[in-house]
């Protein structure tokens, strides 16, 4: 649907892009004639999608955590040597664990909000003082979560998404001097790699989840790939500083009294 010479001569870094929907976003970039680079923690793994993704263009890889702001120092020296230059960044790598607020630890706050908040907010520094501000250029899309009601279940992933939104309205502001566009993209609930890491008993609750989207289905990590596809493209030029919900209405909440499903069987 996208011209295929899109992102022709672009350069385009998409962290966890080895599983799920940044697997999705760096195989879609390639199709549309960017040049890719992947990152995540585990090697071998990132290894294997590298080797997957090669066959639809040109693909390099190295391993990072977001968290440590010498691996993504040392992910910069890689792309300046090979590239000198970058056009895109999709911060999707992150996570979190299913977990009540009482029973969340210090440790696993902080290894949630850490993962989210403070490795998309390192990433983004880096790669802009690195390459976009002195290019006075780029593009910056974060996946986040749909949290507009808070997050249930996940408060602190909801506080971290959160923290990501407003700090992609700050920079939209701050960084606009430089030709910088910075959106976010908010998945509700995504059919993914990521989704098999909840316990069975979240599992068995989906199928009646997925009743109450008011578009009836999940989305697919095409959907969320479409929507970072646009936004990075020259077609999103005038967007900045906004979150786009790729969510089926799941954000704007459930018809809770069953109103309209009543009405809809006699009117
Ligand atoms: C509904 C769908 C919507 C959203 C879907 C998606 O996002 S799909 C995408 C889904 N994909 C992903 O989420 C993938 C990425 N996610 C991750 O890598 C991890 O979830 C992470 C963010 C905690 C980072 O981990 P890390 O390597 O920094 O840390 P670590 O492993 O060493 O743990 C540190 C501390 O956190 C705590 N704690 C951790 N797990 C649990 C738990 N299950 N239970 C309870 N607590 C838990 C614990 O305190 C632990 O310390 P301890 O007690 O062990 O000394
Ligand atoms: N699937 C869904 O329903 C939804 C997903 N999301 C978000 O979308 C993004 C992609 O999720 P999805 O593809 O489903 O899940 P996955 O678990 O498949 O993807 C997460 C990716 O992030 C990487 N990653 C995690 N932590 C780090 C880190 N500290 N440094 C570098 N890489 C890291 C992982 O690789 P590695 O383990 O090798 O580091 C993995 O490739 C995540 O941020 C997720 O929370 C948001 C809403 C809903």
């Amino acid at each position: 649907m996208f011209k295929s010479d899109t992102f022709k001569g672009k350069v385009a870094m998409v962290t966890g892009g080895r599983s799920g929907i940044g697997f999705q976003i760096a195989k879609d970039f390639l199709l549309l004639g960017a040049k890719v680079i992947i990152c995540s923690r585990k090697e071998d793994k990132l290894k294997i999608a590298a080797e997957e993704l090669a066959a639809y263009g040109e693909l390099s890889y190295q391993a990072c955590d977001i968290r440590k702001t010498e691996d993504i120092q040392s992910l910069v020296s890689m792309i300046k040597e090979k590239y000198d230059r970058l056009d895109i960044l999709v911060n999707n790598a992150g996570g979190q664990f299913p977990a009540l607020a009482e029973y969340i630890s210090d440790k696993g706050w902080n290894a949630v909000i850490s993962n989210n908040l403070n490795g998309t907010f390192s990433m983004i520094r880096e790669m802009a003082n690195a390459f976009f501000i002195p290019q006075k250029q780029g593009v910056i899309v974060n996946i986040t979560a749909e949290v507009y009601r808070g997050f249930p279940g996940m408060a602190h992933t909801g506080a971290a998404r959160a923290g990501v939104e407003n700090l992609t309205k700050t920079l939209a502001q701050e960084w606009s001097d430089f030709n910088i566009r910075i959106n976010c993209v908010s998945p509700g609930i995504i059919e993914s790699s990521g989704l098999d890491q909840y316990p069975q008993q979240i599992q068995d609750m989906f199928e009646e989840a997925e009743k109450a989207i008011p578009l009836k289905r999940f989305g697919k990590v095409e959907d969320v790939s479409n929507a970072v596809t646009f936004l990075a493209s020259p077609m999103a030029e005038y967007i900045t500083g906004i979150s786009l919900f790729v969510d089926g209405a799941q954000h704007l909440g459930f018809d809770k009294m069953g109103l309209a499903n009543v009405l809809k069987s006699f009117m």
